[in-house]
């Protein structure tokens, strides 16, 4: 809804609209005041910015009231011939107008330093926000991915954008009042208030349509959206499939039917808002015209000289053509950006701890841990109790959706158990501060299912942010297999592993495994001391599988360890095996003591080897 509410001494006048259209004097005032001083924080330029703006707009208005004197002196001039008065106007006239040229030019020089020196502060808030927290909870809340969506920028909007605004919007604004005073003094103040209100109210309702029109982009209904998959698809994951079964004229008119459709609530909006803006721009054009016609009728009464009438009439087109409605939305929502990134900024933690303390390999206690993933109807799991002692390899083995990853997410307290306790080295998890949890974090050396794969160099890949040691990370390498993908690198350890680079390529599900290996291996050199390795040998052949069990025991010797796997053959030589169903652990003990027991492990484990004999009866 919208409201207008005029005080009666007329010193303010806003327009409040609901959610995130908050247009208005009284608005802007505090939009302008909290980027400016984000801006002067961090910022040498902004002061220049602000000079520039400030006498761009008084060369504006000098240059009308020179133009006026000018005007004044024409007839004069005609009669007598030039006076030396006039040569001075018209010298100061040109120079009036170059110097109000070459302003705006010096304003986008000083704003783009300074968007120069923000740009890498604003994203520095939003990464640190994502990045620092020890837990990942935030990450899986919808409020806190609309907040780093909105401090990114809806649309094309940002706080760049809004910073960009600043100079622009502020010399519109004071050209506009400064050009009203002027219609004020040499004409009727009433005049200047209304074309000055009608004028806003223009601007307002054009900087409103741009930012639905934005909206509708950035939002995305769901036809945009499976357009924007059909395209992805196209260029990337389905690319090979399209050629395969012939589906390129199929994927293509899917693609024109859905962009075809998207586009229809656009379509609708602008038709519903061209009346509206039929009347606005038109009540705008009647105001000008009419306040023209009022000084026209006034300077034929005598009432006005020509120096005055001139200067009306120039301030008066100067004041309705001051609208900067496209400066106003990118105003507007730079600011939404910025409160988002302040949102941000309050909710990021502590720099992480550096490499671990602890010196002993650690222990792990879980006693009676229940977990539900939130928004989810069903516990993952439910009074779960485990030892894992120290310089102990546990393995761990359940069906599909047994709760095994997520057992390591608690583990390593990057989520928190619903109820009971994680307990590392005899403290509690839930009672660390957040520097200890980073802590015990920089102690863990995971190859977790879906392990990172930086588009970096091989290098980067294995030694991340330690110092780099081209001697250990080419033992870890041996020691995980990578080696060999290595070598056949056109430039060795600095090649980029990612084909979009220049000379960059991309490795086999199996090679991106071995290099994940060599990760943690060498995360367990620079200290780490806890070895996860959530289904190491998901990509890897026969014979590399069997070369990662073989090594399996000299791999873990430096460390306590978890693995996690399907494959039976990998976790058979661990110390003890745990069976996770139903949210608890059923069974634990080593190979030969859960064959002898008959039980659940004894059932898959047979399965397996059956499958395994049929295959090699049937080869
Ligand atoms: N982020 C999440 N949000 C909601 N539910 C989740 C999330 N991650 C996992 N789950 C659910 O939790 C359950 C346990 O998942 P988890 O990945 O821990 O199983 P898993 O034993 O590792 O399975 P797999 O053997 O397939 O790797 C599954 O039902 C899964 O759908």
């Amino acid at each position: 809804m919208v409201e207008f509410d005029l005080r009666k001494n007329g010193a303010r006048v806003w327009v409040d609209l609901p959610g995130r259209y908050e247009i208005g004097l009284q608005h802007e005032v505090r939009f302008v005041s909290q980027l400016l001083s984000y801006a002067l924080r961090h910022s040498k330029s902004t002061p220049f910015m602000l000079l520039a703006v400030v006498v761009h707009a008084a060369a504006g208005l000098a240059l009308t009231l020179l133009i006026g004197e000018l005007v004044g002196a024409v007839a004069p001039t005609v009669e007598d011939g030039p006076s030396g008065g006039f040569l001075v106007l018209c010298g100061a006239l040109i120079a009036v107008f170059a110097l109000e040229r070459a302003l705006p030019l010096v304003t986008e020089l000083t704003t783009r330093r300074i968007v120069h020196d923000l740009e890498p502060r604003t994203h520095r808030r939003i990464v640190d926000a994502l990045l620092r927290p020890v837990l990942i909870t935030h990450l899986e809340t919808p409020a806190f991915r609309d907040t780093v969506q909105r401090a990114r920028g809806v649309g094309s909007f940002g706080v760049r954008t809004g910073i960009e605004a600043l100079g622009p919007l502020l010399s519109a604004r004071l050209t506009a009042s400064g050009s009203a005073v002027l219609v004020g003094v040499v004409f009727s103040w009433w005049a200047a208030l209304a074309v000055l209100a009608a004028t806003w109210l223009a601007e307002w309702h054009s900087a409103r349509l741009l930012i639905a029109e934005s909206d509708q982009w950035a939002d995305q209904t769901e036809e945009q959206r499976r357009a924007a998959y059909i395209l992805e698809a196209g260029m990337d994951q389905a690319a090979k499939e399209i050629r395969i079964f012939g589906l390129a004229d199929w994927f293509s008119g899917k693609y024109h039917h859905v962009w075809r459709t998207s586009l229809l609530p656009l379509l609708r909006e602008r038709r519903r808002a061209a009346l509206l803006t039929f009347g606005v721009q038109g009540l705008h054009l009647l105001c000008l015209l009419g306040t023209v016609a009022m000084v026209g009728l006034a300077t034929a009464d005598g009432g006005l000289t020509v120096a005055e009438v001139t200067i009306a009439i120039t301030a008066l087109l100067r004041l309705s053509g001051s609208t900067d409605a496209h400066h106003a939305a990118r105003l507007i929502r730079g600011v939404e950006a910025y409160k988002a990134m302040r949102t941000l900024q309050a909710e990021a933690g502590p720099a992480t701890a550096d490499v671990p303390g602890g010196d002993e390999l650690p222990a792990i206690e879980l006693h009676d841990v229940w977990f539900r993933y939130p928004g989810a109807e069903e516990d993952v799991l439910k009074g779960l109790n485990l030892e894992i002692r120290s310089g102990e390899r546990l393995a761990l083995v359940g069906v599909n959706g047994a709760g095994k990853s997520t057992l390591v997410k608690l583990i390593a307290g990057i989520l928190q158990p619903t109820a009971g306790k994680i307990i590392v080295d005899g403290v509690d998890l839930a009672d660390m501060s957040d520097e200890d949890l980073a802590g015990w974090q920089r102690r863990l050396a995971p190859v977790p299912q879906d392990f990172l794969r930086l588009p970096s160099p091989a290098i980067d890949n294995v030694v991340l942010a330690s110092p780099h040691d081209e001697r250990i990370a080419a033992e870890t390498a041996a020691q995980s297999g990578a080696d060999r993908a290595v070598a056949r690198l056109s430039q060795g350890w600095n090649t980029t592993l990612h084909k979009s680079f220049d000379e960059g390529v991309d490795l086999s599900g199996g090679e991106w495994q071995r290099i994940a290996l060599a990760r943690a291996l060498y995360a367990l050199r620079s200290g780490a001391s806890f070895l996860i390795l959530d289904e190491p040998a998901s990509a890897l052949d026969v014979r590399a599988e069997a070369d990662l069990v073989e090594r399996y025991l000299e791999l873990t010797s430096s460390a306590t360890s978890l693995i996690i796997s399907h494959r039976f053959s990998v976790v058979r030589p661990a110390d003890r095996i745990c069976v996770l169903q139903d949210g608890s652990i059923i069974e634990a003990g080593t190979h030969e003591d859960l064959m002898a027991m008959g039980g659940r492990y004894s059932v898959m484990f047979n399965q397996q080897a059956d499958r395994y004999l049929q295959g090699a009866a049937d080869a």
